[in-house]
């Protein structure tokens, strides 16, 4: 104590200093001691993180996703006395296990409304909150924070006391791994945004490649085709071919291409990536950013590729993607590279005008320019082919076309038999069981084929092959087998897929669902139903609809589908005439307003002819007037000067002989040198000039 005291009395002086001495002396000790600790304490942190390995993980990457699944797991994140809530997890969607720390509506008493979308809340540790987790003989601490580069993103910092950094790649192997675990169930979806980056949109249950309803051996082509590919990265690195594979999907709305490529992504655990070509946003720049950020495997769906083109109609011809643009119609690669070079002036142009457009050119290069990534499976749907541009789908780009067209017989029969439960456990159909309809051809890879089945055709990948020749050039050499063997196999693949779990029945649809029936009596009922459903009247779509409205019913689902048909037939006839009804009285009503415009227009142009009529008359008028003033004028002066002689010779003395009026008119005239009437013409002319 004395010690201190020793210490603190010169400081403050001992008591016989003035008070505010003493308290400058407090504060200069008091800055003293919190420099002292601030400095003690930087440099004890510095001497802590030099034993410290750590690593970042940024929110925009994937380990980011792995590393919070993981962290929402452990107990010691949930420990934490700081939460912030949210309703987006880190864990796209799954993240549900028993460690999570979630909570939703289905923990609330009471009943559920039906339809209502459940959220789930998570509580997640405050930003810049450090835990400490034990994690195989290490202890490690784990910090949420956000980038100070402006961009706001979330940061992951996990740091270690040890050597070397085989503790971090292990936790984000195993994070990974386990991440995967759950994925393996999932798709995640992510969608373009304006500013050229994937968001995070939605994670989706698989869907089951049996569920998807097309003409035999379509979707097990494209099945193989895509493994096939996938497996194939050395063989085109090899030959120097840019490793991707373009599917151009078209036909009519409703008919599976969604769900087909939603199923295959399933199927080869990608990720699908969308862009919709008919957002106002879109434009060269943003697409071709975003094809460059597209992870190595993964699906780019482009939807609506035709809309790309209708949705600007200011284009000039050269960039749009109409086939009907006469100078475009034929361009292929070779034509419309050199246009973006020589039309930069165009484009300038253009883009002052509309800076949301997307040009032809601009989508060529997304897709197959220096800046597009590898290893990528392309999906493009389109409800119009004709109105792509044959640049568009080059070989090397759209490599296979599959046609969708409205629902066949057998499409409705197989349908049906998905659509209702059987008692049997394997009522897998196999496209040989459905008898009775006459099934389609089935592709041929080797391009010769098929009336009915003429949708599926695969184009050689390699960029020399001609649109005109159809054949089928494998992905790799190796799949140059029978196309029927081929399918075989496929179909063996894809019943033996294990990965779609589909989730749970919920007790109360289960209810409303259709008992199981047995497979004779299920496929009675599917042979009726599709014996009443006419051959490529449907889209899959409308059948789908109808089923769903029975779905509880299906023996009324099968006896009333002629019915049905009948109803949709008189629906869709009601609805064309009332289109063509509507159509025509607008077609009147413009035909009115056109008229109407033109009987203005005329009115117009006669009233303006009335008008300049009308000031012709009047400067008429007003020159006739001035005439005659002129000439009213011109007499008056005669008059006056008549008047003004008249009045001389009375007052003057007369000449005998008269002479010396003569001589006086002789001198005036001399003088002069001009007769009155000459001087009448002259004003005459003057007024009239004026
Ligand atoms: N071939 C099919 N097999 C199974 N279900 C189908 C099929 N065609 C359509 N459906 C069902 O119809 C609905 C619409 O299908 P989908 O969105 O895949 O059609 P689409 O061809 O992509 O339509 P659009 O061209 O309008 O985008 C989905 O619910 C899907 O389940």
């Amino acid at each position: 104590m004395d010690v201190l005291k020793s210490l603190v009395q010169p400081l403050v002086g001992g008591g016989g200093g003035s008070s505010m001495i003493d308290g400058v002396k407090l504060v200069v000790l008091g800055g003293t001691v919190e420099t002292a600790r601030r400095m003690a304490s930087s440099g004890w942190s510095h001497f802590i993180n030099s034993f410290f390995l750590t690593a970042h993980f940024s929110e925009e990457d994937y380990p980011y996703d792995w590393l919070m699944l993981w962290l929402s797991r452990r107990p010691e994140w949930q420990r934490s006395r700081e939460f912030e809530t949210t309703t987006r997890t880190s864990s796209h969607g799954w993240g549900s296990g028993v460690a999570d720390n979630s909570f939703g509506e289905e923990e609330e008493e009471g009943e559920e409304t039906p339809g209502k979308v459940k959220t789930r809340v998570v509580f997640q540790p405050t930003t810049n909150t450090t835990h400490t987790i034990y994690y195989k003989g290490h202890w490690l601490r784990v910090k949420r924070g956000r980038k100070h580069d402006g961009s706001g993103c979330e940061m992951l910092s996990i740091s270690v006391v040890a050597r070397s950094n085989s503790i971090l790649k292990q936790l984000v192997l195993q994070a990974k791994k386990e991440y995967e675990a759950e994925a393996v169930h999932r798709i995640q979806i992510y969608f373009a945004d304006s500013h050229g980056c994937w968001r995070w949109t939605d994670s989706r249950h698989k869907r089951p490649m049996s569920s998807i309803v097309l003409n035999p051996g379509v979707k097990e082509m494209l099945l193989a085709d895509t493994k096939d590919f996938l497996k194939s990265e050395k063989w085109y690195a090899d030959r120097g071919i840019p490793f991707r594979r373009g599917y151009l999907l078209y036909g009519v709305p409703g008919s599976g291409k969604s769900s087909l490529i939603h199923a295959i992504a399933g199927e080869l655990m990608l990720d699908i990536y969308v862009v919709s070509l008919s957002s106002s946003w879109i434009n060269d720049s943003t697409l071709t950013t975003l094809m460059g950020r597209v992870p190595a495997r993964c699906i780019v769906l482009l939807e609506d590729l035709d809309a790309a083109f209708t949705r600007s109609t200011s284009r000039d011809k050269e960039s749009t993607g109409s086939p009907d643009g006469s100078e475009n119609s034929s361009s292929t690669t070779e034509t419309t590279e050199p246009q973006t070079r020589h039309s930069s002036s165009r484009r300038h142009k253009e883009h002052l005008s509309d800076v949301n457009t997307l040009s032809l050119s601009g989508l060529l290069n997304a897709l197959d320019g220096v800046a597009a990534s590898e290893g990528r499976i392309l999906f493009a749907t389109t409800n119009h082919l004709e109105r792509l541009d044959p640049a568009l789908s080059r070989p090397g780009r759209m490599d296979v076309w599959v046609e969708f067209k409205n629902a066949s017989k057998w499409q409705a029969e197989l349908l049906f038999r998905n659509f209702f439960p059987s008692t049997d456990e394997d009522n897998v159909v196999i496209e040989g069981d459905l008898e009775g309809i006459e099934l389609p051809t089935p592709p041929s890879p080797s391009g010769e084929s098929s009336s009915t089945f003429s949708s599926l055709f695969s184009l050689p990948s390699t960029p020399t092959a001609s649109l005109g020749s159809l054949s089928s050039v494998p992905s790799t050499p190796e799949r140059s087998s029978p196309a029927g063997k081929a399918r075989t196999v496929r179909m063996d693949e894809s019943l033996k897929n294990q990965a779609y779990l589909p989730p749970p029945v919920d007790d109360e649809i289960a209810q409303h669902s259709a008992k199981p029936l047995d497979g004779a009596t299920l496929a009675a009922l599917a042979k009726q139903f599709a014996d009443s459903i006419p051959d490529e009247e449907f889209s899959v779509a409308a059948l789908q609809g109808y089923l769903l409205k029975n779905k509880s019913r299906p023996e009324a689902a099968a006896s009333d589908a002629a019915e049905w048909v009948v109803s949709e037939r008189e629906l869709r006839e009601r609805l064309k005439k009332e289109r063509e009804a509507r159509e025509l009285k607008e077609k009147l009503e413009r035909e009115k307003r056109r008229k109407e415009l033109l009987v203005k227009e005329k009115e117009k142009a006669e009233m303006k002819k009335k008008e300049e009529e009308e000031v012709q008359r009047r400067l008429l008028e007003e020159k006739i007037r001035a005439e005659e003033r002129a000439k009213l004028e011109a007499e008056k002066a005669v008059a006056d000067a008549l008047a003004a002689a008249e009045a001389d010779k009375e007052n003057g003395t007369p000449s005998e002989d008269g002479q010396g009026n003569e001589e006086k008119d002789g001198q005036d005239s001399e003088g002069d040198e001009q007769t009155p009437s000459e001087g009448l013409v002259w004003v005459g002319v003057a007024e009239v000039s004026t």
